[in-house]
């Protein structure tokens, strides 16, 4: 037994899940103390290293995230959204830093994370990589650098099981421009074009997803203006960028005053 921070992972067997199980194990600054999967899934009651076609790690998948969450300093949760409401008001109870990853949250679903955030400290974020989060300040400098002559359009691309769009970090890099721009989001947001749409608003952030393959995923924030063409690209090639910054977030969370922070917090920039 050590005093590193005990972490427990939900979503154990998903794509970032398995990231996160590796990461935290490899990193020799926490201890991986609960996997949790939903109820009825093939690996609940196995351990979790051997569900992922490896070593046993001593830690059997469980369904129960009260008794997982009593256990841990920080959960990490990328699963979705109904699962991150219900997990981030049993992470408070448990007073563990809750690091929410899970995008395709809605207005009722932040409110609810809000509430929870009274009570102990969310880090939330739809990227949690270091280049999407320095592309989001750089696309507020650009954005405020330039007027409405300028279009601004936003198209990113996802693997084929990805259930959301646009992207969290689409949104992010929206929010980003919008704030530079000095404009409310929602209020100048074109999504879903299709069919006879009539001429771009000036003004408007447009949004465009591609969804194919095993893309990790790939974002653009493009301004358009008569003659020339801005275009700030991040592209990933590995979810464990994704799985860094969450244990980064994990441990920067430990001893915080309660409340809700975002990757910028934690990365400092
Ligand atoms: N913020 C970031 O940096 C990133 C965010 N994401 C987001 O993370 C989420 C998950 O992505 P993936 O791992 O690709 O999806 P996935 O579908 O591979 O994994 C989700 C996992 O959550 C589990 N799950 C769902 N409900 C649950 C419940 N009630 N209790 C326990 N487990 C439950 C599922 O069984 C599944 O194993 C998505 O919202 C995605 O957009 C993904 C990558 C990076
Ligand atoms: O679902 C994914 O895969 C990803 N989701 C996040 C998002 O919605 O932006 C982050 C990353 O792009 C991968």
């Amino acid at each position: 037994m050590t005093d590193l921070p005990g972490i427990v992972v939900t979503g154990a067997s998903g794509r970032m899940g398995r990231m996160l199980i590796a990461a935290v194990a490899a990193s020799g600054k926490a201890r991986l103390v609960g996997a949790l999967e939903r109820e009825g899934h093939a690996w609940v009651g196995q351990d979790a290293g051997v569900a992922m076609g490896g070593a046993p790690i001593g830690v059997l998948v469980t369904d129960d995230p009260l008794e997982a969450f009593a256990k841990a300093q920080a959960v990490i949760d990328f699963t979705a959204p109904d699962a991150t409401v219900g997990f981030a008001a049993l992470a408070a109870q448990a007073r563990a830093v809750h690091v929410i990853g899970t995008t395709g949250l809605e207005p009722a679903h932040l409110a609810k994370i809000a509430a929870a955030a009274r009570h102990a400290v969310i880090v939330r974020a739809g990227n949690m990589s270091l280049g999407v989060n320095l592309l989001t300040q750089l696309t507020q400098r650009v954005a405020a650098a330039l007027d409405a002559d300028w279009d601004i359009e936003i198209v990113e691309a996802h693997h084929n099981r990805k259930v959301d769009a646009p992207s969290g970090t689409a949104l992010m890099l929206g929010e980003a421009a919008a704030a530079g721009r000095g404009v409310d989001l929602a209020a100048v947001s074109d999504r879903g074009r299709d069919g006879i749409t009539g001429a771009r608003e000036r003004g408007h952030i447009g949004f465009a997803a591609i969804r194919g393959g095993d893309v990790v995923g790939e974002h653009d924030v493009i301004f358009a203006a008569a003659g020339e063409r801005i275009v700030l690209r991040h592209i990933a090639t590995d979810r464990a960028i994704f799985a860094r910054g969450a244990l980064r977030a994990a441990l920067w969370g430990q001893d915080r005053i309660p409340g809700e922070y975002d990757m910028l917090d934690v990365l400092g920039i």
